[in-house]
């Protein structure tokens, strides 16, 4: 099995000497295998979006290394850094991120545009993933004329169009409500289950979590506990609230 992921000591000091820094990953170290679906959970400010920024290159960490798919995008350079986040990662935010002013063909098509990809590969992957994601008779529709549910699918959609290494996910459930919320952690399992997507999801909710094989939780910005699926996903479920209460945290998670 290939290593997708591999942080190793991962430092992030936010501001410069002299002013009034902030530690926000003090030396976060974990892998993630192909085909794995991974959660990273943890108290409001303990570095999970520091922590998924510096994974998905959007920012720089102060010390440490990061390898995707056997790439160390820490001794890029930022051109390189560009290439390298549309060619190999996909990304699903809480908030969509869907270009207004395209239809859902043309938003799910964009990572693939952007590499010159023949039009009509373009119409072949798109239509593809397009079903996987269950929009398939939606994507001539602007995102003004479907629901926030179906966006996300879009969004997913455009995240996997490319085959990347790794789905990044920030709370794709966040602006979602339960039932469309639900409808997406099934695809994103059926996925990681049945096509082999390997999958990195922060969450700060317990439900999504539990659809994971594997969390980690960080407590200020240090990796705290990990634990794995192994029985249904309502035990896991449990487990996930027991670390959250031990966190003491439970209460103030936002
Ligand atoms: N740009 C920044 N400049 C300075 N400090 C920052 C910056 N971004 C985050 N921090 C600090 O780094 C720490 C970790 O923040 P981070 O946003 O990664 O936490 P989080 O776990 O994602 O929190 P939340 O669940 O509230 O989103 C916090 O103490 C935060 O105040």
């Amino acid at each position: 099995m290939q290593t997708v992921l591999e942080v190793k000591d991962v430092q992030k000091i936010y501001g410069t000497k002299g002013e009034s820094q902030s530690h926000a990953l003090k030396g976060v170290s974990l892998n993630i295998e192909e085909g794995e679906f991974v959660g990273i959970m943890g108290p409001s400010g303990s570095g999970k979006t520091t922590l998924l920024n510096v994974i998905s290159t959007l920012d720089r960490p102060s010390g440490g290394l990061i390898h995707i798919a056997g790439t160390n995008i820490t001794k890029m350079k930022q051109n390189q850094l560009a290439d390298f986040r549309s060619q190999r990662l996909g990304f699903i935010f809480q908030d969509f991120n869907l270009l207004e002013n395209l239809s859902l063909y043309e938003n799910i098509a964009l990572p693939l545009s952007l590499q010159g990809v023949s039009s009509q590969v373009i119409g072949q992957k798109v239509k593809k993933v397009a079903e996987t994601v269950g929009i398939a008779d939606l994507l001539q529709k602007y995102p003004v004329q479907v629901s926030g549910g179906q966006k996300q699918r879009a969004a997913a959609a455009r995240a996997l169009v490319h085959e990347p290494a790794i789905l990044l996910a920030d709370e794709p459930t966040g602006a979602l409500d339960s039932k469309n919320a639900k409808s997406l952690l099934e695809t994103m399992s059926d996925l990681n289950q049945n096509q082999n997507v390997s999958i990195l999801m922060v969450t700060h909710d317990a439900f999504s979590a539990s659809y994971c094989k594997r969390i980690l939780f960080i407590q200020d910005g240090r990796l705290y506990k990990e634990i794995h699926r192994t029985e249904d996903r309502q035990t896991f479920f449990k487990q996930i609230l027991d670390v959250l209460a031990e966190l003491g945290a439970s209460h103030d998670l936002d």
